[in-house]
């Protein structure tokens, strides 16, 4: 675990001594945008034109925000238009890399060591913390983004010429909702159970808890009366959430200390999680191996014997109750 400082790794965990405690996830530096035809964005220095084969994805099949790329790639049928490095699980000394153990990849595109070279690659002087996912232009070679919640939008909308374009997760009439809802599910339940496994002080620490549940009984109330977070259809906001739900009873419950209660003891939570897991193509982007190996094996602060847990049992597979809000 470490940062590149004007282009040099450090190995260095993260600093929670000058904010009580808490862990403050620092914000994506590359924001640029691939659209249709190219043109920028507002807020955006330049853009980049959608093309099929341009575009890879540097992804880590342990990681929620990585994770959020793989689905949209796999829902909108980009597999043979966006290519694809998987790091290994491992995170240590060396940041994330690109040993092939375990169904890890290497890095298709240049055979490099370590992720970080990734970045150096695209600007000598970089620096920052070296994040998945990336998504990579391989004509300019460079990264276009590294900000998943961005990337998504992308594979979304930019690439329908390709992509199935009957599938948008973003649709016009929700998008206010969807992004009030995100608003309020990132703080408390994606970054919040990682606010509650890295703090360093039990205030810190408690503080997070008491939102990740906070939040979570709130959803469950919600999805108690329809079947997705916005109603009738899947949308991004939905995608966001099953990513940190996914992993909450393997991983949060217990090495994040997140142990109110599991999402299994949430009947809509838990009954949802399998609606969406059963949706075709996203059962293939989720690897347990990779997701308890990673965190269990590298956050050695919080675990420092790296020793995985080989439970919970869970069967993703198993029926689920949430076709009675089927019309
Ligand atoms: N805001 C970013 C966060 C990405 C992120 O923090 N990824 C983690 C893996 S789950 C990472 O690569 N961490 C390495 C580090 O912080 O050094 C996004 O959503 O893309």
């Amino acid at each position: 675990m470490g940062l590149l400082v004007d282009g040099k790794w450090q190995d260095r965990w993260y600093d929670t001594s000058k904010s009580g405690g808490r862990f403050e996830r620092s914000q994506s530096q590359w924001r640029d945008v691939v659209t249709v035809d190219g043109a920028s964005a507002p807020g955006r220095t330049r853009g980049f034109k959608a093309e099929a084969g341009r575009y890879h994805l540097y992804v880590s099949l342990a990681c929620p925000w990585a994770h959020r790329t793989l689905i949209f790639r796999a829902l909108k049928k980009l597999e043979d238009v966006i290519s694809v490095s998987v790091v290994d699980h491992y995170m240590g000394e060396n940041g994330w890399t690109f040993a092939k153990t375990d169904g890890a990849t290497g890095d298709t595109l240049y055979g490099l060591e370590f992720m970080h070279q990734i970045y150096t690659r695209a600007d000598p002087s970089y620096s920052g913390r070296v994040t998945v996912p990336v998504l990579w232009d391989k004509v300019e070679q460079t990264i276009v983004n590294n900000e998943s919640s961005e990337i998504i939008r992308m594979l979304n909308s930019a690439f329908d010429e390709w992509g199935d374009a009957s599938v948008d997760f973003y649709p016009e009439a929700l998008r206010s909702e969807i992004d009030a809802l995100n608003d309020e599910i990132y703080p408390a339940v994606n970054n919040g159970v990682y606010r509650a496994g890295f703090a360093t002080t039990q205030e810190a620490y408690e503080e997070a808890y008491n939102e990740v549940f906070a939040m979570l009984d709130r959803l469950e109330e919600r999805l108690s009366k329809q079947r997705f977070l916005t109603g009738q259809y899947i949308t991004e906001a939905d995608w966001r959430l099953f990513t940190t739900l996914v992993r909450f009873d393997p991983v949060y419950v217990g090495h994040f200390k997140c142990n109110r209660q599991r999402i299994i003891d949430y009947p809509n939570l838990w009954n949802y999680l399998l609606d969406l897991y059963q949706v075709p193509g996203v059962a293939d982007t989720v690897d347990m191996n990779h997701i308890k190996g990673h965190y269990y094996g590298s956050h050695s602060t919080i675990n420092p014997t790296g020793v995985v847990p080989l439970g919970p049992k869970i069967n993703y597979m198993a029926n689920h109750d949430r076709a009675r809000f089927s019309l």
